[in-house]
């Protein structure tokens, strides 16, 4: 969109000998026209609107009502070319609007996969939280402190049975207890297990607050030396 800006000049009332140039402008006479239209090339009449936004070509805007309630969902995201859209899509003008909601469809990216795993009775997120604020040793620190600085040799020896260490951003914890309840499955905990399992952590679900979630599991500190 260009607007064009008409400054109208006045001087009334500057002393004789005052040039109009070098006072404030007086913007009373400022008109303002809106040349989109006629720009790009549009046969349509400008509509005159000020700051009316045109939409880039390659955007898809979608009307759309929820109850009472209307809304235009517009997609300004940049589009592939046309040789990798599909047939349907590529052979419209991208600058029209898309019209039915196949079209719409065949745009829209798949979102990746998800691995979550079924929990067994018993063993939802619900059903951990509530062990964690119930038993009274997750950990299995049988009286020893959870400040304590752990080896990653010590970590390395505690794989089996109720004692299966890990290591996660710096801290060691216990995740024998979480085992049944880890979303994203028993074997998939079980490759954390007796070593430093933070970047695995990190590739699958780095948005996971395990600071919490294991908070009563933890056991120590890595030493790092
Ligand atoms: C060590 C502590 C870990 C904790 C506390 C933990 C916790 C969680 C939680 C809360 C979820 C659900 C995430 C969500 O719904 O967005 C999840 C999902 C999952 N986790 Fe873990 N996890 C741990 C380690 C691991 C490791 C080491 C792996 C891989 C080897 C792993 C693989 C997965 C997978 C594949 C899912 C399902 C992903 C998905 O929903 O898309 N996790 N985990």
């Amino acid at each position: 969109m260009r607007c064009r800006v008409t400054m109208i000049s006045h001087s009334v009332g500057l002393p004789e000998g005052v040039e109009a140039q070098s006072s404030v402008p007086d913007i009373s006479g400022v008109t303002i026209n809106d040349e989109a239209a006629s720009d790009d090339g549009d046969s349509k009449p400008s509509s005159g609107t000020l700051w009316k936004y045109k939409l880039p070509s390659n955007s898809i805007s979608k009307e759309a009502a929820v109850g009472s309630l209307s809304f235009n969902i517009i997609d300004t995201s940049p589009r592939k070319q046309s040789a990798e859209l599909p047939k349907q899509v590529a052979s419209e003008d991208s600058g029209k609007l898309a019209s039915s909601s196949q079209q719409q469809k065949t745009a829209v990216r798949k979102p990746a996969p998800r691995a979550k795993v079924p929990f067994e009775k018993g063993y939802s997120q619900m059903d951990w939280l509530k062990l964690c604020r119930t038993h009274p040793d997750l950990a299995g620190l049988n009286g020893q402190s959870n400040r304590r600085l752990i080896s990653l040799n010590e970590v390395k020896q505690h794989q089996t049975g109720g004692a299966m260490w890990t290591v996660l951003k710096g801290r060691v914890y216990n995740i024998a207890p979480y085992m049944k309840f880890h979303p994203g499955g028993a074997d998939m905990l079980m490759k954390a297990v007796g070593k430093d399992s933070t970047s695995l952590f990190n590739k699958y679900h780095a948005w996971v607050n395990a600071d919490a979630l294991l908070e009563k599991c933890l056991l120590g500190t890595l030493d790092s030396q």
